[in-house]
């Protein structure tokens, strides 16, 4: 979540901003907040008019914010600029917002980019009708058990054109560090566009095309705009704001979104089948003609963003760290790659079958997730109703964000909760399925990640072939110790420098 305190001071336009926040102090003063009309909030930090506790914040909110919830505990408000946030930081606390009110905390705040990029969408969405509808089409029709099945084929193929990536890269950089962060992220961008649209991202340019307009979505959505923060300046939003670049943004969109719906209309009339799946594009298209549908063009619009937007980001964020991890733990990873290639003796490639049979490596991934969250404060909430946890009153219309980051290093649920650890899952009930309230990377309750199997599965899938083909190596002169860890602030969190690494092709594997 890009600060406001990035914002400020990346903005060119820096100093008009303080000169009027300098103005609005004043104002402030006198304006009426939560705080002085009920005395039942949550604590909060001592806050400054106007910024609230903005420069409490540092680049990294997850972790600025845990640091916070150490002293004024797991519910407690922070006021960036002048809107409050409840932050929920302990596994009891999210339990009680995400089971017992599940329903009232169900809606999400609009953001002024949201409002603009994803009109119509379910991620983003406000909770009613039309998202509860969209949200049955996903786990019905585009994300079920069922269908994650039948996309295996596909998910073996891609991963297969990567490891090829891979090997190609090995052997022609002679030994040295590749680029493995910009593979992972062409990987996970490549499996969610064929997923959505089949191969028509393939076409020429078009993958480039696709890449470019997921990252600045990542962006976008990630970036506070003025008026989120400080609605009181909300007629600087067109100066200031996010607004103009939303709206530009979307019309690229809207171009290449109406190039492939249209693309695959003419297939169906010309009877053509390409792909031997139903793409996304496909099932939608087939639901909107059904008359009891109010999924307007729209609406189907915004649920294939939300996939580009949801999907890339956190799978590939999610690999990155997992073989970070496995390099700076040189043990943990020959005990995977033991397991692996102890199962996978005959193949070229692991296969999603043989993956069930590989208990390590789930822990691994676990592992991972649990120190590593791409979404650490998952994405936020907003109360439908005034309620009342631990005996403090939760108003309406509050904003709220869980921090698993912090959630996931609780000390009372995790033993040395700093350390990569996979062996605490090995013969642990604890899953990420959203009802073990300690480890809940894809969100729980009504809003839980639907693509969280599928996600899951294209994890494993690809890790268990990243190091059942190759061994890897850190750059020469890199150690362990010094192998960089620091976390990038963005909507997900990202390994701050990008994942160099040797791979060693195991050619035994070809004999
Ligand atoms: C490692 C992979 C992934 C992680 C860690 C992850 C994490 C999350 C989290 C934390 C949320 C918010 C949940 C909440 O508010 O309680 C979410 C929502 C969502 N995710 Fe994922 N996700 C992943 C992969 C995917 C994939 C592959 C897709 C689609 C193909 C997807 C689609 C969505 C959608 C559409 C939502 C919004 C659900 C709603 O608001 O009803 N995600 N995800």
């Amino acid at each position: 979540m890009k600060l406001l305190t990035n914002l400020i001071f990346d903005s060119p336009a820096v100093s008009l901003f303080l000169a009027v926040v300098s103005l609005f102090l004043l104002y402030t003063f006198t304006k009426k907040n939560y705080s002085r009309n009920n005395t039942h909030l949550p604590p909060h930090p001592p806050k400054l008019p106007f910024v609230g506790n903005l420069l409490q914040i540092g680049s990294l909110p997850h972790q600025s914010l845990n640091s916070l919830s150490l002293k004024y505990g797991p519910l407690m408000l922070v006021y960036l600029g002048e809107m409050p946030y409840l932050i929920v930081s302990s596994s009891d606390m999210a339990e009680a917002v995400m089971r017992t009110y599940d329903h009232t905390f169900a809606t999400r705040p609009r953001s002024v980019a949201s409002e603009i990029l994803l009109d119509g969408d379910m991620a983003f969405g406000p909770y009613g009708n039309i998202w509860r509808q969209m949200r049955k089409i996903c786990t019905t029709h585009l994300l079920s058990s069922k269908n994650i099945h039948s996309y295996k084929t596909m998910r073996e193929e891609e991963i297969g054109y990567m490891m090829q990536e891979v090997k190609n890269k090995a052997f022609l950089s002679n030994g040295v560090a590749i680029d493995m962060s910009k593979i992972l992220y062409s990987f996970a961008n490549n499996i969610i566009c064929r997923l959505v649209s089949g191969k028509f991202f393939r076409d020429e340019g078009k993958s480039d095309l696709f890449r470019g307009l997921i990252e600045e979505n990542v962006a976008i959505l990630g970036a506070f705009s003025v008026s989120d923060l400080f609605p009181s300046l909300a007629c600087l939003e067109g100066i200031l704001g996010l607004s103009g670049k939303s709206k530009k943004h979307k019309i690229r969109w809207d171009k290449l979104l109406d190039e492939v719906i249209e693309l695959h209309i003419q297939r169906r009339v010309c009877g053509e089948d390409g792909d031997i799946h139903e793409d996304f594009v496909d099932v939608l298209l087939s639901l909107q003609k059904d008359v009891c549908s109010h999924l307007s063009m729209e609406n189907v619009k915004g649920l294939l963003l939300d996939m580009f937007a949801a999907g890339t980001d956190t799978t590939y964020i999610a690999l990155e760290w997992t073989m970070a991890e496995l390099l700076k733990n040189p043990n943990i990873m020959t005990k995977l790659q033991y397991e692996v290639r102890k199962i996978v003796r005959q193949n070229k490639m692991v296969t999603s079958k043989e993956v069930t049979e590989l208990p390590y490596l789930q822990a691994v991934i676990k592992e991972s997730l649990r120190l590593h969250p791409p979404a650490p404060l998952l994405l936020p909430r907003q109360s439908m109703e005034e309620c009342n946890i631990n005996g403090y009153t939760i108003p309406k219309g509050i904003r709220v964000l869980v921090n698993f980051w912090a959630i996931g290093r609780e000390t009372k649920s995790w033993e040395t909760p700093y350390e990569f650890k996979p062996e605490r899952f090995i013969g642990s009930e604890v899953d990420y399925k959203g009802t073990n309230f300690q480890f809940i990377p894809f969100g729980a309750g009504r809003r839980i990640c639907p693509g969280m199997n599928f996600g899951a599965s294209t994890l494993e899938l690809a890790l268990a072939n990243l190091i059942y083909q190759f061994d890897w190596e850190l750059p020469c002169g890199t150690r362990t110790d010094d192998f960089d860890m620091k976390e990038m602030s963005g909507l997900t969190t990202k390994k701050k420098e990008a994942l160099r690494l040797i791979p060693k092709y195991r050619t035994s594997i070809d004999e």
